[in-house]
């Protein structure tokens, strides 16, 4: 850690030059014009050591660079010491500094391929094989409930690392998922979200799966409660808690304490963050859903892109391009947020997924030294799945005022080839089309030979698009457990990457706790208006209101 910000950097100001100078030639139709080659410099594709059928395409060429642009953003990794960083989190040092933590998911992922030496890595193999006992013997039938009967419903209770990961892998990988057994995701506090989830399950023949790396989550633990209430109130006896209720945590006290057995619980290690622990025994409503040898599949893929960040120079390394060219927009261009447009409905949950594993990660102002940054640092993530994407939010991606740069994703081939693929080549062509209309757009004299002489002025300049607007494509031959494992990891490395270089700590989320301090205070004021104090009028009035109108 060198203390110093970003902008201090040689490279930085370099690259401040090259933008004031050079912005006005950086246009994608006449960098493509001058270079037919230039796909090919700038595209690479990611071979998974282990598996030569993990593969990822990722094109490049369409951003707003040249190569020595690049070759500067390289030059700024190198003198952020990305390099060193990576390799320090691959020690097992505490580079999560301000909670003196290492940073260890790749550990859980690793087998015993690269040396790790923290406490815990060596419980690691022990754990995988704990999932791998339970999630065959529920999805055998082998475990039966208090009744005798099998399980049919698996209610995963938790919230924000605890429960993004699942719902997004669960939802991706559902071509191997079994499908006789229903999977429900319970995060909300709202007791909505539960009452919902138990309408659709009998207490016979659920287990409940309580996934809090704290254990004392408010959600969680609130709605863990209910649960074990309504489980109860049914059930009778406490000791068939046993058979329903499993915890995945890093705090045995609590869990023994909340009256679940240290057999049905699931350990992991404080060195692995919450929006980094679906590789953990968080991850076990994933086995259970697509079978342990499925979920280890995930693991390995996403190994095979550790080793790639590991060991890849940074100029071929993927996680490092990615990383490098979001800082040229986002620190240079300006541009506030990253669009992630998957073009496979099964990756619909996946800028949800990476909305807290980058915004939690890199929304930070102060670096690890202390000082306040004077660049912008983490973007807003946001996305959807395409085409539905197009028909809400395109319009002011194409023709707005904003810069939105965005990764378009989608597989070669679909696990739906419905009427003769039909479907997905008509997803593709949407796919290869919305990146090209972004990159050259129309031109004014294009629409005029379109529309005819007889055409207004302002009908003419609306149909026009700039272009100029950048992207990256992504593209894998199929969304298999291994390539969505690689695809996970590119994206946690592409954070650590930004979060090196702006100097922060990708790791703490010191961010959300005001929040949760200020609720206690309130919960406690709720009951009697003369009990509320202490706040502005604005938080006073809106409590008063709350207590005027509310029936219980
Ligand atoms: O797993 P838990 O301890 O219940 O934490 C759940 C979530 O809590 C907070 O919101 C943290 O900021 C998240 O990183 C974490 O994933």
């Amino acid at each position: 850690m060198s203390g110093k910000l970003a902008s201090d950097y040689g490279a930085w100001k370099h690259l401040q030059g090259i933008y004031d100078v050079e912005r006005s030639q950086l246009v994608l139709k006449d960098l493509f014009a001058a270079d037919p080659e230039r796909f090919n410099k700038f595209h690479k594709e990611f071979v998974a050591a282990s598996n030569p059928s993990n593969t990822i395409l990722l094109d490049y060429s369409k951003n707003l660079i040249t190569e020595p642009i690049l070759a500067k953003l390289l030059d700024l990794a190198r003198e952020a010491d990305v390099e060193g960083t990576r390799d320090k989190m691959f020690a097992g040092e505490h580079i999560n500094t301000s909670e003196d933590r290492a940073v260890l998911h790749v550990a859980l992922r690793n087998f015993n391929d690269f040396k790790i030496a923290e406490a815990g890595v060596d419980e690691v193999a022990g754990v995988l094989a704990h999932m791998r006992e339970f999630s065959d013997s529920v999805r055998s039938g082998a475990w039966k409930g208090y009744t005798g009967k099998t399980i049919r419903t698996v209610v995963n209770i938790g919230i924000g690392g605890s429960d993004l990961g699942p719902v997004m892998v669960t939802e991706a990988l559902k071509p191997y998922a079994k499908r006789d057994l229903d999977f429900q995701f319970c995060s909300n506090i709202d007791g909505t979200h539960m009452a919902e989830i138990l309408r659709l399950c009998d207490p016979e023949t659920t287990l409940f799966i309580i996934a809090s790396k704290t254990f004392t989550t408010q959600e969680t633990i609130t709605n863990a409660e209910t649960a074990r209430e309504w489980f109860l109130s049914k059930a009778g006896d406490k000791a068939h808690v046993a058979k329903h209720f499993v915890a995945l945590s890093t705090n045995e006290k609590a869990v023994s304490a909340f009256g679940i057995d240290k057999a049905n619980m699931f350990a992991f290690w404080d060195w692995v963050g919450g929006r980094y622990s679906l590789w953990s025994a968080i991850g076990l409503s994933i086995a259970l859903c697509i079978g342990y040898d499925r979920f280890e599949e995930v693991l390995r893929g996403a190994h095979d892109m550790d080793k790639h960040f590991k060991e890849t120079p940074l100029e071929s390394n993927l996680p490092v391009i990615m990383a490098v060219i979001g800082i040229w927009y986002n620190d240079f261009y300006g541009s506030q947020t990253h669009a992630l447009l998957p073009y496979d409905q099964y990756l619909h949950k996946f800028a949800d997924y990476f909305q807290q594993g980058d915004m939690e990660s890199n929304g930070k102002f102060i670096t690890k030294s202390g000082k306040r940054v004077d660049y912008q640092t983490g973007p807003i993530i946001w996305g959807a799945a395409g085409t539905n994407g197009q028909h809400s939010f395109y319009q002011l991606v194409h023709q707005g005022t904003k810069l939105i740069p965005a990764d378009f994703i989608a597989p070669t081939t679909t696990h739906n080839p419905i009427r003769n693929s039909l479907h997905h080549r008509i997803l593709l062509s949407n796919f290869f089309a919305q990146p090209e209309a972004l990159a050259f757009g129309k031109t004014e004299e294009q629409v005029r030979k379109e529309l005819g002489s007889g055409a207004s002025e302002a009908l003419v300049k609306s149909k026009v698009f700039e272009g100029n607007r950048p992207t990256n494509s992504i593209m894998f031959p199929l969304l298999t457990p291994a390539v969505l494992g690689s695809l996970i990891a590119l994206y946690e490395h592409k954070i650590f990457t930004q979060g090196v270089i702006w100097g922060i700590n990708s790791f703490d989320q010191m961010g959300v706790e005001l929040g949760k301090v200020l609720a206690k205070a309130i919960l406690a004021q709720l009951d009697k208006p003369e009990d509320v104090k202490g706040h502005d009028s604005s938080t006073t009035g809106l409590i008063h209101y709350y207590q005027m109108y509310r029936k219980e």
